[in-house]
């Protein structure tokens, strides 16, 4: 059954936006699944894309899975689920500042989404959290793998066995977000954020996101051998020399992301 889409995506400033709106609470199901890997693919390959920007519709940015869908706990249908993995990894590795701008609820898959994620922008009155064992489930969509490499252990697991929706102040004591906006200076602050980015060193946040990616739980000598081999990238990269040469010219920087 084909249906309308989901994402509209639009590009302003280098800045891409894809906006959810799939009523009545931007949950997940397969189809919107297949529809972020087709939409984010050309956006992470587009070096005239130099920021994406997640976001969502009304009171919601995204309220987790589906649970209409979920209760279908066959194996084939938790693989087709599973694919959401594929759109955090997606966003992790895309070459190029990534933002949750999270205009509502994220919860569930929607936070986990998010920590996958280089910045999290939550609106003042949305919630945030992994309220998975409440349907006698645990955040089993990169939340666990995650939320503990974000805060600890000790407080992912407390935050997962707890299952509460945070508010975003709560949110933002614990780490979990970056930023809570008001909601009337939300999509002005998330424009702004985000073109500040666009117009930054994206080579160099490229090459960071490989270089924590690769390096992170590896064992020290291992982890600073993939630091020196992004370096070595960084230092042939025009943003590097533009960057440097500014500061000696005493002008602002114009980076190309080259
Ligand atoms: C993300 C994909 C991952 C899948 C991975 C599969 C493989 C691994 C499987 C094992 C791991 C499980 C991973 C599970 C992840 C999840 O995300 S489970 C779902 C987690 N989310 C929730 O529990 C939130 C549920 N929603 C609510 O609690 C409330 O809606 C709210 C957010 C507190 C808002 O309440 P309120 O303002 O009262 O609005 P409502 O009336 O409740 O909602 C409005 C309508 O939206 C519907 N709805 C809300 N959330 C969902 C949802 N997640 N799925 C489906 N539908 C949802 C709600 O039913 C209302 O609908 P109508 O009654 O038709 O208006």
């Amino acid at each position: 059954m084909n249906r309308a889409p989901v994402l509209a995506v639009t590009i302003e400033d280098a800045v891409a936006t894809v906006r959810i709106d799939r009523p009545p609470a931007n949950a997940v199901d397969p189809a919107m699944i297949e529809e972020f890997l087709s939409v984010l693919a050309p956006l992470v390959r587009d070096p005239g894309v130099r920021c994406v920007v997640i976001t969502g519709t009304g009171r919601f940015f995204v309220a987790g899975a589906d649970i209409a869908v979920m209760r279908d706990l066959s194996d084939r249908n938790q693989a087709k689920m599973r694919r959401w993995i594929e759109v955090q990894r997606m966003l992790e590795l895309a070459p190029k500042p990534v933002v949750a701008a999270m205009n509502g609820h994220a919860l569930g898959g929607g936070a986990e989404l998010s920590l996958a994620c280089d910045l999290r922008i939550l609106a003042d009155d949305a919630s945030f959290g992994f309220p998975e064992m409440a349907l006698g489930l645990f955040p089993g969509a990169g939340g666990s793998q995650r939320l503990p490499r974000l805060v600890g252990p000790h407080l992912a697991k407390r935050l997962m066995i707890d299952g509460a929706r945070l508010s975003a102040p709560r949110a933002l004591e614990l780490g979990l977000v970056d930023e809570v906006v008001p909601r009337v200076e939300f999509a002005d602050v998330v424009g702004r954020k985000a073109r500040a980015l666009a117009a930054g060193p994206t080579s160099a946040v490229a090459l960071l996101k490989r270089v924590v990616d690769e390096g992170y739980g590896l064992p020290i000598e291992e982890a600073l051998a993939q630091e020196e081999k992004g370096v070595r990238e960084l230092m042939r990269s025009a943003d590097a020399a533009e960057g440097l040469q500014s500061f000696l010219d005493k002008r602002s920087p114009r980076f190309t992301g080259r």
